[in-house]
């Protein structure tokens, strides 16, 4: 037995690793050139790897199964190890989508595809991405919703890391922990705020998993380069809190003081550990931590947050796309939202500095097109003193509406945005009265998961008589309307956050500024064909999203460039062709 082990220094390339990655040799994403993290670089006797031929059948990272051929099964020690026959990738793709597919249950395929990426990186990668549209439904939104409420159910090996409250003083070490060195994205939550399904506490791990799943599989980040985390301060969830298996601590969430400091000692510690350009993407906080972490950081930290900014972006895409069916410009428009939070503010605070831009107007003139509803009624004047403070700029004259209804009927608004997590607030009543105002209102139902959409896509064309531009955060299958098929747009801040990473990671952005979302929006909106905004699409289908990564990732670096906030000198020539040349690629490496 001892003959066939075969050792490995931690920190040597293993296997072809440093091929592997995906990125050339000393380029962005070299994880032994000048980007590599300082956690784990020494080696340590605990720490060496001796990979025997079903070691390597158990790294998901080289696991290649029944894909093994003669000659590595023959070098590796695999021989008996696996059945004789050698499957292509192809094969086992269509093996992979055949198990999938029988699954009923969309948790059923989601915990089958996780499964696969535990024990067969490569393979997972390449069945998502050349089946993203079936996929990413399980993968992400709405399917990984319901993964997050039942995470201590479906719970079979921890993915990610997770900092609890408990280790306070020592989250440099837990950073430690974690075995891969090189880490350029970290998705992070505190889990308050997991898509419209409000406190899962440590359950919300599956959105940091999903989201850098979608970082590699649309953004071409290497996946050793990705790590997931959860910062479990408790949850203020009381039916977690009396779950039997409930994983994360029971106890009510920290707040004030030592929740800032909690979170001030993990910042710090993700700069000791990798670096000034390791990428952090605050996801699904509670707004009332949301922004005043990301006014905190973003001038300290290569961070930003999805929920505000990647929204934002693709909102404005979405609506700047729908302008070409409409007709007008932005400053044409009266906007009106449905929940004035994160998402909401996030998208209304973009569309108005475009506006502004646009139409050379001063900021507060432009913000006046933009009307926000929230859970008290119309966002007036007469309730400046009580607003948060992301609201205030929204509050303009207006006589009280209590209902988003009431407030349809006064302001009349031809874009109507909702960012506010409740099912069906875009009722009937609400679609038939935009549609009486205009010929083509647009209508776009944000909320996440699905069972939290503000309404669905049939609901939406059939109350505008089909004249309705819609497009929803969660997909919605065509609809078929007076014998017209109608196809909603998916916008959703999955467009944007793959292509943003990438253009920080080649770039060697230090820091991410509002320019570089505008920029994103931009690369993203111009990928749109006529021949997709014909068929009423907002945003390319989701099977060329690699490719709108690239654009995305080329026009991020370029605003990071010219910003001076780039590191990677010279700058790359072609950035497009540099972004495209640094993408993961799924297929299985030789190991000979
Ligand atoms: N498609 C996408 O890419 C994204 C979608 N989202 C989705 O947007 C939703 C909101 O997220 P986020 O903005 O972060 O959440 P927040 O909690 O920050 O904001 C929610 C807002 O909705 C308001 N609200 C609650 N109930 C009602 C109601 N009955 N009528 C009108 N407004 C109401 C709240 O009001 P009040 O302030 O008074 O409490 C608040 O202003 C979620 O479902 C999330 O999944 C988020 C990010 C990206
Ligand atoms: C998509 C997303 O980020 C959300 O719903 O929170
Ligand atoms: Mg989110």
């Amino acid at each position: 037995m001892e003959s066939q082990l075969k050792e490995l220094r931690v920190g040597e390339p293993r296997l072809e690793e440093s091929e592997a990655n995906g990125f050339p040799h000393g380029g962005a994403g070299d994880p032994y050139g000048e980007d590599a993290g300082s956690v784990n670089q020494r080696i340590t006797p605990w720490m060496r790897v001796v990979a025997s031929g079903a070691e390597l059948l158990r790294d998901p990272r080289f696991n290649k199964g029944l894909a093994f051929t003669e000659e590595e099964r023959d070098h590796h020690y695999l021989r008996g190890l696996l059945p004789p026959v050698i499957l292509s990738e192809e094969l086992q793709v269509e093996r992979i989508l055949r198990n999938v597919r029988k699954c009923q249950d969309p948790l059923d395929k989601y915990v089958t595809l996780m499964e696969l990426q535990e024990r067969n990186e490569r393979l997972f990668y390449k069945v998502l991405i050349e089946h993203v549209t079936e996929l990413l439904p399980i993968v992400y939104t709405p399917t990984v919703g319901e993964a997050c409420q039942k995470y201590g159910i479906i719970f079979r090996r921890p993915h990610g890391l997770y900092i609890s409250a408990k280790e306070r003083g020592k989250v440099l070490d837990v950073l430690r922990n974690w075995p891969e060195t090189g880490i350029q994205v970290i998705v992070v939550t505190d889990g308050e705020r997991i898509l419209g399904l409000g406190d899962l506490g440590l359950q919300g791990m599956g959105i940091p998993v999903g989201k850098l799943a979608l970082y590699t599989a649309l953004g071409g980040i290497r996946p050793s380069a990705c790590l997931p985390i959860t910062i479990d301060v408790g949850t203020n969830n009381e039916e977690l809190l009396n779950e039997p298996m409930y994983i994360g601590l029971r106890q009510r969430r920290i707040t004030g003081q030592e929740y800032d400091d909690l979170i001030d000692e993990f910042m710090t510690a993700v700069k000791q550990a990798y670096g000034e350009k390791v990428l952090v993407q605050f996801e699904d906080f509670a707004n009332h931590n949301a922004f005043r972490l990301l006014a905190k950081y973003v001038s300290t930290h290569l961070t930003f947050n999805d929920d505000i900014q990647g929204t934002a972006a693709v909102a404005l895409a979405g609506v700047v796309a729908a302008l070409k069916l409409t007709g007008g410009s932005l400053a044409d428009h009266t906007f009106l939202f449905n929940g004035a939070g994160e998402a909401g503010t996030g998208i209304a605070e973009m569309i108005a500095v475009q506006i502004s831009r646009e139409a050379n107007v001063p900021l507060e003139e432009a913000r006046k097109k933009i009307w926000m509803v929230d859970s008290k009624g119309l966002i007036t004047k007469s309730r400046y003193e009580s607003l948060a403070h992301f609201k205030k700029d929204y509050a303009h004259e207006h006589e009280e509406c209590k209902s988003l209804l009431d407030a349809t009927k006064a302001l009349k608004p031809s874009i109507l945005i909702g960012t506010s997590g409740q099912k069906g607030t875009f009722s009937k009543e609400v679609l038939e009265a935009v549609a009486s105002f205009h010929e083509r209102p647009v209508i776009m139902a944000l909320s996440n998961p699905t069972s939290k959409s503000e309404c669905t896509a049939e609901e939406a064309y059939t109350h505008t008589q089909g004249r309705g531009i819609f497009a929803s955060g969660s997909p919605f299958d065509s609809v078929e309307y007076n014998g017209k098929t109608f196809t909603p747009g998916q916008a959703n801040n999955a467009y944007i956050f793959p292509g943003m990473g990438l253009g920080c990671i080649i770039s060697g952005a230090i820091r991410v500024n509002d320019d570089m979302f505008l920029a994103a929006s931009v690369a993203l909106g111009e990928m749109l064909t006529k021949e997709q905004l014909d068929r009423g699409l907002l945003y390319p289908p989701f099977e060329h999203v690699r490719d709108v990564s690239a654009h995305i990732g080329a026009s991020v670096a370029q605003t990071a460039y010219k910003a001076g906030l780039a590191t990677r000198l010279p700058q790359p020539k072609d950035l497009l062709a540099y972004a495209r040349s640094c993408m993961y690629s799924p297929e299985y490496r030789n190991y000979r």
